[in-house]
């Protein structure tokens, strides 16, 4: 199979061990910078350039779209869709889940278990959405955050109001979330490839640090999830309709919360926690499903 790999730092720990895997298993593995990438718009024979030189004959591609290029990320990857390229996951299905609040709504239709979350735009809402929300303590979320920046913690009515006047006065969208106290600074993240649960892990954030991103100073170790955790997680992951992601959970006293699902999960955390290779269960998963042709949507939706 002849893979694409569309990555801004080949170098990157997920990228290097993706590479690496897929050539254990006899693959070729292609890694183009997503923004040196450009596009030939054509009606019926859309074509993709790098270098100069155009990209065919692949059979899958590996979209690690970063969180600041996600406009011209997810167009390169419909373009790579158009062209009858298998998609580990598919653009539309990354669109969900790159908006806090689309993918709530998502999860929330399919009847997944959620922190009680609002969302207004205007700012007069504001004692109501905290109401609505159980009133201080808080987490007020921007609605496009990844590594825990931009997710705060409002212990008061007081301090609430304020960072939401101020988020709002800065013209940015949030997130008003009930706070789960009782996870107690540790989350979960559940690795799903292909509708199964294949490796997870608990974060736990550094001491006094309620959010436990390891980008923030968190630890990562192995974790055995429950029955019902692990069916959110696949349950979470075929509503976004990623083939591939990481679901982060809370353990609430009303069960798994699931706060968002990432399509592009980075491999160091999980797989030096759980020593198991992820790389490698995720390219057999492609090597199985890929097929020309085969996408769904072709970027449609
Ligand atoms: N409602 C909540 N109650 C308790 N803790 C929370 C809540 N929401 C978020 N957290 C904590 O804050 C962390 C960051 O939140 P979240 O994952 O929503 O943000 P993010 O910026 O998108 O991070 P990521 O890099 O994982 O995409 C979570 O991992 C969790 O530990
Ligand atoms: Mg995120
Ligand atoms: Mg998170």
């Amino acid at each position: 199979m002849k893979i694409v790999m569309m990555a801004r730092n080949p170098d990157l720990y997920s990228h290097r061990r993706l590479k690496e895997a897929a050539e254990a298993l006899g693959h070729e593995l292609v890694t183009v910078n997503t923004l040196r990438c450009y596009m030939n718009i054509a009606s019926r024979r859309p074509e993709m350039y790098y270098n100069g030189e155009k990209l065919t004959g692949f059979d899958a591609v590996i979209p690690r779209i970063g969180a600041s290029i996600t406009f011209y990320g997810l167009a390169v990857l419909r373009q790579f869709e158009m062209m009858g390229v298998y998609p580990l996951n598919e653009s539309v299905a990354i669109g969900r889940s790159r908006d806090k609040l689309r993918s709530t709504q998502l999860l929330a239709r399919d009847g997944i278990g959620l922190p009680v979350t609002t969302f207004a735009h205007d700012p007069k809402m504001t004692e109501e959405v905290l109401r609505t929300a159980g009133g201080a303590p808080v987490v007020i979320k921007l609605l496009e955050g990844t590594q825990g920046i931009g997710v705060v913690l409002a212990d008061t009515e007081r301090s609430a109001k304020s960072v939401i006047e101020a988020f709002r006065g800065a013209n940015v969208n949030i997130l008003v979330q009930e706070f789960i106290k009782e996870a107690g600074g540790t989350d979960i993240r559940a690795l799903v490839v292909g509708g199964k649960v294949i490796a997870a892990m608990k974060r736990t954030g550094a001491e006094g640090e309620f959010r436990s991103n390891l980008h923030r100073g968190g630890s990562a170790a192995a974790i055995k999830i429950s029955p019902e955790e692990r069916s959110t997680a696949i349950r979470a992951a075929k509503s976004m309709g990623l083939n591939v992601c990481g679901v982060d959970m809370l353990r609430s006293n009303h069960g798994p919360v699931v706060m968002e699902v990432n399509s592009s999960p980075g491999l160091e955390g999980v797989e030096k926690a759980t020593g198991i290779d992820v790389a490698g269960k995720i390219i057999t998963f492609l090597a199985k499903n890929a097929e020309v042709g085969k996408t769904k949507t072709k970027g449609r939706g």
